[in-house]
């Protein structure tokens, strides 16, 4: 994710902001908190939570920690720590590539430069913070969810990032699974345009032609993605859409699958998760990444744009396209691999999410800010050579904290999502002046606010490298909110959210999360850092009861936004907008959801409602 921070990128602030904002008239030395990957241990032993071991009982670091943090584990990445950067001195970072990126380094800031005063940022948030929270409602251990229904003293339910895979597995169970076909609801979410997934089908084996009614062709379900002929496949697809109606034996029909048999180091639920995986993408095999990407540009002209703990991610054409390897024995980047069912809820949630981007007919929500999600597809196979020459000179100009990627093996599987390009992240991205800055915050409440009426949608990991920024033409962006049609003003500025690893939502059929007590680590990143405090204030929130509904957290992520325009990024304004943005932060405390904090004055002169059309 974005915020994998170029460690060697300098924060473009590069100056003390808090000394200009409240403290006028010291004469203290400027400073530069920078935000960047955690890096300090990297060689280290990353500890694999217990969770993940009894997931992974076996599995094996062949590669060198890179990384460890206070925010490792999870798919937590974009995470990033607090350094001091004298003149940016990074040197005391143990990192691998440091000489490198020393010399490629630009010129830096040659004000001086002392450490944070970490006692006048307390300061300056306990005048902001005096306000208590509020009590959440009551947390909903009892959603009225069909997941309460597998739920057994009996069966042992492994650790998994969501219900999506309690429903899997509750589905081998013969378990009760709730509301009659509700994944294979979800799985209807439209997302592949049909050539995409026909390129994936070989001349002989044709998509079947089952095109809903109500879904635009050019946007099939993914119950068209059944493929005539291949028996495994529709026994997985069956499975799938017929909870209710019998709960025949889905693994075994999967070990049928000759991909999935051949894959002998995955389990069961594995091969569930990535059978599904494969169906959501239409596909019946990996395919490899050269494939994929040859649909989108010539090969020789991807250049890699970005990288997280995760991902790394290439500008293919006029998409992103982000790599993320996936159930492999070894760690990557110093983590252990995602797993298949993490990542379906990840497709998951970026499908529902797509769904917002409708503004046809009459729907109630609507919001373009989420990134839209263009395409996916399971890969197999080593890194092709454009890939690792665009990854090569990414490092030579950035110096990558990933580890290079000629060292996949042939069996590795990837996830590649592909996305609209959404710019730059509000890290590197250069703010112009406070109408940009009160803009971004506008656009951000209301996408928020959107997706918490759509979905009780609350991403949970909103910092400044999920958050990307691009300049367009248009005065204002439009959005539906419980059935208003509104715009927001953009004084030209355009916003983009992207990774929802940690994302909740309910789409009504199911209940998506990520379970971030497993991961204690997140909550203890250093005490001051704005990021590191917001994973606490949640932790608070919900008071570790993830699968709830807390939108609370999405206003604790636009108070983190607001402490960042005031503190790490530089534009033009007065202290007038300083005070705004403080008074704006200290009103936060008292919302419960970005729904409350859009009729927040400071949003009132940002947003037109349109007339009802009746
Ligand atoms: N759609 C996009 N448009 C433009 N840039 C993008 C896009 N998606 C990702 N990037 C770039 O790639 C970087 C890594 O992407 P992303 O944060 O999604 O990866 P990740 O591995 O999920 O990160 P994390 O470490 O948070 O898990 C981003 O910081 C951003 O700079």
């Amino acid at each position: 994710m974005a915020s994998l921070r170029d460690a060697r990128r300098e924060n473009d602030d590069g100056l003390d902001l808090w000394s200009q904002i409240a403290a006028p008239d010291n004469g203290l030395p400027q400073m530069a908190v920078t935000y960047r990957r955690r890096v300090e241990k990297k060689n280290a032993e990353i500890p694999i939570s217990r969770i993940e071991k009894d997931r992974w009982p076996n599995r094996l670091s062949l590669a060198p920690n890179k990384r460890i943090s206070w925010n490792r584990s999870l798919s937590t990445r974009g995470r990033t720590s607090i350094i001091i950067s004298s003149g940016v001195d990074y040197d005391h970072q143990p990192r691998q590539k440091e000489a490198k990126r020393k010399q490629k380094r630009a010129p830096l800031n040659k004000t001086t430069v002392h450490p944070p005063n970490f006692e006048k940022e307390r300061a300056y948030f306990q005048e902001v913070d005096s306000l208590e929270l509020l009590e959440e409602s009551p947390s909903p251990k009892h959603l009225g969810t069909w997941v309460m229904g597998i739920q057994s003293s009996e069966v042992v339910l492994p650790h998994l990032p969501s219900r999506l895979e309690k429903w899997l597995i509750s589905k081998k169970f013969n378990y009760s699974c709730g509301p009659s076909g509700s994944l294979a609801k979800i799985l209807e979410t439209p997302i592949m345009p049909m050539e995409s997934i026909c390129s994936d089908v070989s001349n002989s084996t044709r998509p079947k032609e089952q095109v809903s009614p109500d879904i635009s062709s050019d946007f099939p379900s993914i119950s068209n993605n059944v493929i005539e002929g291949h028996t495994c496949s529709q026994t997985h697809m069956e499975g799938l859409s017929t909870c209710d109606d019998n709960c025949e034996d889905i693994g075994q029909g999967l070990k049928n699958l000759s991909l999935i048999s051949e894959s002998e180091t995955l389990d069961g639920d594995h091969k569930v998760s990535f059978a599904t995986l494969l169906t959501i993408c239409g596909q019946l095999a990996p395919s490899t990444l050269l494939d994929v990407f040859s649909q989108y540009c010539d090969p020789n002209s991807i250049i890699k744009i970005g990288e997280g703990t995760y991902g790394e991610a290439f500008k293919v054409g006029a998409t992103v396209c982000k790599i993320v390897p996936i159930d492999g024995d070894f760690r990557v980047n110093g983590e252990v691999q995602k797993v298949s069912a993490e990542l379906l809820e990840e497709v998951l949630l970026c499908q529902t999410l797509n769904r917002l981007r409708r503004h046809d007919g009459h729907v109630s929500n609507a919001s373009t800010a989420f990134i839209e999600t263009l395409n996916l597809k399971v890969c197999q196979g080593v890194y092709d050579a454009s890939l690792i020459r665009a990854w090569e000179d990414w490092d030579e100009e950035h110096g990558s904290e990933n580890d290079h990627p000629g060292k996949f093996p042939e069996k590795q599987c990837y996830v590649v999502f592909v996305l609209e390009h959404g710019g730059k992240d509000l890290e590197s991205f250069v703010l112009l002046n406070f109408d940009e800055a009160r803009s971004l915050l506008v656009q951000v409440a209301a996408a928020l606010a959107v997706a918490e009426a759509a979905y009780e949608f609350e991403h949970r990991d909103l910092h400044w490298g999920n958050i990307l920024l691009t300049r367009k033409d248009d005065e204002t962006v439009e959005f539906t909110l419980e059935g208003r049609r509104m715009s927001a003003r953009t004084f030209g500025l355009s916003i983009s959210i992207i990774d929802f690893t940690l994302s909740r939502m309910n789409n009504g059929e199911a209940v998506l999360f990520l379970d971030l007590s497993s991961d204690p680590l997140l909550f203890e990143g250093p005490k001051g850092d704005q990021q590191a405090e917001t994973y606490r204030k949640m932790k608070e929130v919900t008071q570790e009861c993830w699968e709830g509904s807390f939108p609370k957290t999405n206003v604790l992520w636009l108070q983190y936004l607001v402490d960042i325009l005031l503190l790490k990024k530089s534009y033009q304004r007065s202290s007038k907008d300083e005070r705004d943005l403080r008074l704006l932060k200290r009103r936060l405390t008292s919302y419960c959801s970005a729904r409350e904090a859009l009729d927040d004055a400071f949003f009132r002169d940002l947003l037109i409602e349109h007339k009802s059309d009746k």
